[in-house]
């Protein structure tokens, strides 16, 4: 199977990119493994989307290295691998949940020969978010969160070995954010599927394999320098920073961060008159 490969699904070296002149991701090193669920958290504007946008292959100005499925981001030959799910849903107002998806799936499938495997992908997609209920209801009638769930089953059409997904959690009940995280959960298990799921709610992190904290377009955690295998687990993180939350190691982290800022740089080589001589 191509999910088994040992190579991560993502590898970041020296990953940075600059948006109206801001350098918005800096350097960051870190690599997403495959058939797991990473959760990449961080808080209202610390840069989750432009690493998503830049993972998918939308984002411009992109720096350094990025590796996804073993291609450069934004190789066409990962178009069909990649499932992507931003924030603003991508489904049509004017159409159904069944038209919405009977529409992407002819775009993914083409031809009267694929016409069965169009209708089992279509009503696997709509069970999978649990929608099946509202197939037939307009896009434009959901709720924000159906109409997230409506854009998750479109990205699910293809099947896809990598799911890039935009905070999905946003304004859902908490039983509805329990089904979905059940789901992220089952695809990783199941069929094998590598998630990298946003969210700046930390208790989500509890939730992930494993864990990348984004400050200010930097990591604090998750990175390479921080571990080998590709993001810290929720217990590496905690046991590391002796917290008992990932929420409190994230605040630990930031501390930490902040000190080492605000600390003077020691010398390379003693110039002043006041350091002692050796
Ligand atoms: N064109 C631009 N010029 C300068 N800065 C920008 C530009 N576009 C975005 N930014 C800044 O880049 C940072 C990262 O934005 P991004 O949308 O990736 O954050 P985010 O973590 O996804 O936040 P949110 O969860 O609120 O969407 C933000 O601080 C934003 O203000």
């Amino acid at each position: 199977m191509m999910n088994c490969g040992r190579d991560p699904a993502v590898h970041a070296r020296g990953l940075t990119v600059v948006r109206g002149g801001r350098t918005v991701l800096d350097a960051l090193a870190f690599d997403v493994p495959r058939g797991r669920v990473t959760g990449l958290l961080g808080p209202s504007g610390c840069g989750k989307s432009t690493l998503m946008r830049a993972i998918a292959g939308t984002q411009a100005k992109v720096t350094g290295t990025l590796d996804v499925l073993g291609h450069p981001a934004g190789d066409l030959r990962l178009r069909a691998r990649i499932g992507y799910v931003t924030q603003d849903p991508s489904v049509y107002d004017d159409l159904t949940v069944r038209q919405n998806l009977d529409y992407f799936a002819a775009v993914l499938h083409p031809g009267r020969s694929a016409r069965g495997r169009r209708r089992e992908s279509v009503t696997r997609a709509i069970e999978d978010v649990d929608l099946t209920r509202l197939a037939g209801a307009l896009a434009g009638n959901l709720s924000g969160g159906q109409s997230s769930r409506a854009s998750l089953a479109v990205a699910l059409l293809g099947a896809p070995e990598l799911l890039v997904l935009d905070e999905p959690t946003v304004g859902l009940d908490p039983v509805l954010r329990r089904d979905l995280w059940h789901l992220f959960h089952t695809l990783a298990a199941d069929r094998g599927t590598t998630l990298l799921v946003s969210s700046h709610v930390m208790d989500e992190a509890e939730r992930c394999h494993r864990l990348l904290l984004l400050r200010e377009g930097r990591l604090l955690a998750g990175g390479t320098s921080t571990t080998e295998s590709g993001g810290d687990t929720p217990d590496a993180l905690r046991d590391r920073t002796g917290s008992d939350t990932v929420e409190a190691a994230f605040l630990h982290l930031v501390d930490e961060a902040e000190a080492a800022a605000t600390r003077p740089p020691e010398p390379a080589h003693p110039t002043t008159p006041q350091e002692p001589a050796r």
